[in-house]
C-alpha cells in the first residue's frame, strides 16, 4: 500500500468482556496491527495467537470476537472503531453445531460405522446427508461472513474437515478476480485482512511462493459483477461447479461428508433483477449443489418466500443479520475490484503502521506474499479472444417486442484486436485451460465450459505491428491459448 507517511501511534489497549466484539473499519491507506495481549479472541472465526501482531490494510472492515473476554493491542488509528456486546455469534455457533451433527452422521454413514447422538447412543431416525446450504440474503447481510465463519468453525472441529466453499458472486470473486464464480476445498480457517480476498488467498496468485493456507479453487469466469447481465452464463457455471463438486464427492468420502456452502450475490435475494432471473438463479444452486438446507440472513420475506417455494423439500432456516456489518457503496466495491486485481498480480502489498515491523497479513510473512508480474509482447494472432454473447448485452426479455438477438446470450465471439472498438485495451481476460485434446470430443460451447488457469490484462495495443503487452502472473507462452474477455477492466497504477 502506498500513500503518506502515518504518524507514529501509540498502541491502544482494549479489554473485551466475554461474547463481545470489537469492530473497526479503515479509510484507504490506512493500515492497522491488532495483537491479541491476553486471553482467547477470533475473526470471523479464524483464531488469533497470542503476541503476534496481525496486519489489516485495503479499508478492511471488520470485527474481532470474544467469547472468554481478551486483551487486544491496536496499533494505528482505524477510521472507525467501537466496541458491542450485541452478536449473533450464539445463533451462529448453534447452527455450526447442528452443521457439525449432520457431518458426523454422514460420515458414520458412509463408514459403516453408527453414529453417536446428542446422549451417547445411534442415532435413530436422523438423516445422514451432509449438509448442503445455501446462503442467501440482501445486500449487507453479512452472508460471505457467515459462510466464512462456519467454514472456518468446521475446519477448527478438529475432524479433518474439508468443507466445500462456493461462491457465486461474480462481483466479489471469491479467490480469483472479480468476475469469476469458485469453488475451493477449505483446510483450514480462512484470515480476514484485506477485502480484496474476502475467501482467502489462492495458490493461482502465488505461483512461485505457496502460502501456508492458501487454496486450490476451480475457477469459471462469467466475466460481468451483474448476475443479471447473462443469467444463462451464470446458470451454465453454477451448473459447472455442481458437477465438479459432486464428481469429487463420489472418490472422497471425508469431503462429501464436510458439506457444501454456497454464498450468493445480493441479486438473488432482492433488487432490480427479475423475479424469473432471481429464482432460475436459485433453482440453479439448489439443483447443482444438491441443497438440503438455505440460510436467509436476516430477510423475512425472503424466508416465507424460501420456505414456500422449498420448505416442503429442503429446511429453511432464518438466521440473524449482524448489526456489525457494514454498508458499502458502488464506490467501495469500485475500489476492491482495483485492490483485488492489485493483489492478483503483485500480492500482498501492506505498509504496516508506524512502530510495527514483524507484522503478518492473515498469519502469513508478508515478505512471502510479494509477487512480481510479467509484461510480455505477444502477436495478436498468438492468442484467440473470445467474448460471450454480444457486449452489449440485454437480457432477452428487456429487447424490445419482436426484436430477435443476432449473436446468441451464449455463443462465443472471437474479438478482432485490430479493430479500433475491440475494447480490449486494460480488459480483464480469463485465460482458460486448454480444450479437449480429443477433436472428436470438441463442441461449439466448449469455451464455455473450461476453467479458467489464470488472467491477464491488456496494457497496450499497436495495431499498425498487430500486437498487443499482456500483463501476467508469471512467464509463459500464450501461443494457441484461448483467453475469454468481460466488462472487467484495470488499469496498473
Ligand atoms: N460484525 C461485524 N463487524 C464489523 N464488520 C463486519 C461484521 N460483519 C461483517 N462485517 C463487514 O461488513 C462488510 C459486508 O459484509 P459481507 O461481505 O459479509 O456482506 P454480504 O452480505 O456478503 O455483502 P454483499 O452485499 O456484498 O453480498 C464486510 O467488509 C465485512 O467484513
Amino acid at each position: 500500500m502506498s500513500g503518506v507517511p502515518q504518524p507514529d501511534a501509540e498502541p491502544k489497549r482494549w479489554d473485551l468482556a466475554p461474547e463481545s466484539e470489537y469492530r473497526f473499519e479503515l479509510d484507504p491507506e490506512q493500515s492497522v496491527s491488532i495483537k491479541l495481549v491476553k486471553g482467547q479472541a477470533e475473526i470471523f472465526g479464524f483464531e488469533l495467537a497470542e503476541g503476534k501482531p496481525y496486519l489489516f490494510g485495503f479499508e478492511c472492515k471488520a470485527a474481532l470476537f470474544t467469547w472468554r473476554g481478551c486483551t487486544i493491542e491496536v496499533t494505528g488509528d482505524p477510521a472507525t472503531d467501537y466496541v458491542s456486546d450485541e452478536t449473533p455469534m450464539r445463533a451462529y455457533a448453534t447452527l455450526h453445531l447442528a452443521l457439525e451433527q449432520m457431518r458426523v452422521r454422514a460420515l458414520c454413514a458412509a463408514r459403516g460405522s453408527p453414529a453417536p447422538d446428542a446422549r451417547g447412543g445411534a442415532a435413530a431416525g436422523a438423516g445422514t446427508d451432509p449438509p448442503r446450504v445455501l446462503v442467501l440474503g440482501p445486500e449487507h447481510a453479512g452472508k460471505t461472513t457467515l459462510c466464512k465463519l462456519l467454514a472456518n468453525y468446521t475446519t477448527r472441529a478438529g475432524q479433518g474437515w474439508a468443507p466445500f466453499l462456493v461462491n457465486v458472486d461474480p462481483s466479489e470473486g471469491g479467490w480469483a478476480a472479480p468476475g469469476a464464480v469458485s469453488v475451493a476445498p477449505v483446510l483450514g480457517p480462512i484470515p480476514t485482512a484485506s477485502p480484496a480476498n474476502p475467501l482467502g488467498t489462492a495458490v493461482t496468485t502465488a505461483p512461485v511462493s505457496l502460502s501456508a493456507n492458501a487454496l486450490v479453487p476451480l475457477v469459471y469466469w462469467y466475466g460481468h459483477a451483474e448476475t443479471k447481465r447473462n443469467p444463462l452464463l451464470m446458470d451454465r457455471l453454477i451448473r459447472n461447479l455442481g458437477e465438479n463438486v459432486m464428481d469429487r464427492f463420489e472418490q472422497d468420502s471425508q469431503g462429501r461428508s464436510s458439506g457444501v456452502i454456497v454464498d450468493t450475490p445480493s441479486t438473488f435475494a432482492s433488487g432490480p433483477s427479475s423475479n424469473a432471473h432471481r429464482q432460475q438463479l436459485i433453482k440453479a444452486c439448489i439443483d447443482a449443489f444438491r441443497i438440503n438446507m438455505i440460510l436467509v440472513v436476516g430477510h423475512d420475506k425472503l424466508h416465507v418466500e424460501m420456505q414456500r417455494t422449498y420448505g416442503s423439500l429442503l429446511s429453511v432456516v432464518k438466521v440473524p443479520k449482524s448489526g456489525g456489518v457494514v454498508e458499502v457503496d458502488y464506490a467501495y466495491r469500485e475500489r476492491v475490484h482495483n485492490y483485488a486485481l492489485h493483489t492478483y498480480m503483485y500480492g500482498q502489498v501492506i505498509r504496516p503502521p508506524a512502530g510495527i515491523t514483524n507484522g503478518s497479513f492473515g498469519g502469513e510473512n508478508l515478505a512471502d506474499l510479494v509477487l512480481s508480474p510479467s509484461s510480455t509482447v505477444i502477436n495478436f494472432s498468438d492468442l484467440n479472444i473470445y467474448r460471450i454473447g454480444s457486449d452489449t448485452m440485454a437480457p432477452s426479455d428487456a429487447l424490445p417486442v419482436g426484436a430477435v438477438r443476432t449473436v446468441s446470450e451464449m455463443q462465443p465471439v472471437l474479438v478482432n484486436p485490430a479493430l479500433p472498438g475491440s475494447g480490449l485495451l486494460n480488459a480483464v481476460l480469463a485465460l482458460l485451460a486448454p480444450s479437449n485434446p480429443d477433436e472428436n470430443e470438441r463442441y461449439d460451447e466448449e469455451i464455455l465450459d473450461l476453467p479458467v488457469v489464470g488472467f491477464l490484462i491488456v496494457t497496450a495495443i499497436d495495431i499498425p505491428k498487430r500486437k498487443m503487452t499482456i500483463l501476467a502472473p508469471n512467464r509463459g507462452s500464450f501461443i494457441g491459448r484461448t483467453a475469454v474477455a468481460g466488462s472487467f477492466e484495470w488499469q496498473d497504477q
